[in-house]
């Protein structure tokens, strides 16, 4: 089968390797659509991130929906020729963080393309049966694929317990920030605040439903936040940028007993956070972290048409592209760019 390996630093090799052969409990997927994430980027820029290390040729791509092809001999719940999505990490079921229900905490997880585990961008992936989600008609491969990054805004919108009426921040929109103003309008935010630094962004923000947005690089987030909610500061932020300036920001635009949710991972580990404010205004800080128990909603989001995911896509190109359409997803203006995986 063809697949793409990033073998160094910026460095893609295209080559073929065997197909696998579904185990017992495992689906072989032929992939249709691939997403490119910052991380992918990230891998594909640096050949790091943090302490996970590319040490050996690695397969990129982890936001992915294809087909089944074969199915292994205790599958009982898809059959070949249905179309699915893939949740990428697939936790061990035994530790005490799956056994007690969060296994998005797995520290035993295989999460595609994260070293040294590899990703979609292959003809063909099998994948754990359980952690392979059937799209009904309505739903394309492709937003198949998106069901990834909006796993990571339902969740942050879970962890934010963002209900009816609730004012929102959301910092950063990229295709993280995108996917958290979809969930909190799907779970019946009011307000919704989206802020950046790329104008082209915020009109998309915009387009999709935010009720404000704000270019932080011309205008005060504070003095913004307090115009759009009457000096009082919104209920709960969701940091979905990774930016210093606005993870600082958080403690000040949120209102006093409110909500702040962060999920951007930083290159700078030591960013000051006004620990006098979250005791004074008695916030809750809480990481986010992945999803859990997240596709079989963002499918029915999906379905119902409550969310719509296929409009932070920018461009399409085929995996044979590979280096040209990484190097595109790295445009400022681009939200999103999509890998269609043929063969050679
Ligand atoms: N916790 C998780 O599970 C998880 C999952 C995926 C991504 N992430 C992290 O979430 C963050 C967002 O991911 P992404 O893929 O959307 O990244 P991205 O880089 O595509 O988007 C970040 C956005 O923030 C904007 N920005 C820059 N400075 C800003 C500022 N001061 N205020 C507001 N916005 C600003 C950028 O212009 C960009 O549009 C990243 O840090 C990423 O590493 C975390
Ligand atoms: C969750 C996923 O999108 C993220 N890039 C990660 O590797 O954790």
């Amino acid at each position: 089968m063809y697949i793409v390996e990033l073998t160094e630093p910026t460095n893609f090799e295209h080559s073929q390797r065997p197909r696998p052969s579904p185990g017992a409990e495992e689906v072989l997927v032929r992939m249709n659509h691939v997403g490119i994430c910052g991380s992918d980027i990230h891998y594909f820029q640096h050949g790091r991130i943090g302490e996970y290390v590319v040490e050996s040729p690695l397969i990129l791509g982890h936001e992915s929906a294809g087909e089944v092809v074969a199915v292994g001999r205790d599958v009982e719940h898809l059959s070949v020729g249905d179309r699915v999505a893939l949740e990428p990490g697939v936790p061990c079921g035994e530790c005490v963080r799956c056994r007690t229900g969060s296994y998005n905490l797995c520290p035993e997880v295989v999460f595609m393309a994260t070293p040294p585990d590899d990703g979609a961008f292959a003809e063909f992936v099998a994948w754990d049966a359980d952690f392979a989600y059937r799209l009904p008609a309505s739903v394309s491969t492709r937003a198949g694929a998106l069901c990834e990054p909006l796993s990571v805004g339902i969740h942050a919108t879970r962890r934010g317990e963002i209900g009816l009426g609730d004012s929102v921040l959301v910092t950063g929109a990229g295709p993280i920030g995108m996917m958290v103003l979809k969930a909190a309008r799907a779970a019946g935010a009011g307000d919704i605040i989206v802020s950046d630094v790329v104008p082209s962004k915020l009109a998309r923000a915009e387009k999709a439903g935010a009720t404000t947005t704000v270019n932080v690089a011309e205008e005060d987030l504070s003095d913004a936040v307090a115009a759009a909610t009457d000096d009082n500061g919104v209920d709960i932020v969701v940091e979905a940028s990774g930016a210093a300036a606005a993870i600082t920001s958080t403690t000040d635009v949120v209102r006093r007993g409110g909500t702040i949710v962060c999920i951007g991972l930083t290159q700078d580990d030591d960013i000051p956070i006004s620990m006098n404010e979250l005791v004074d205004k008695e916030l809750d800080l809480r990481g986010s972290f992945r999803f859990k128990n997240t596709y079989s909603d963002a499918i029915s989001l999906l379905e119902r048409g409550a969310v719509e995911v296929e409009d932070i896509i920018d461009f399409e190109m085929p995996m044979n592209d590979l280096t040209a359409a990484f190097e595109r997803a790295q445009e400022p203006d681009v939200i999103k760019g999509i890998v269609t995986v043929d063969s050679e």
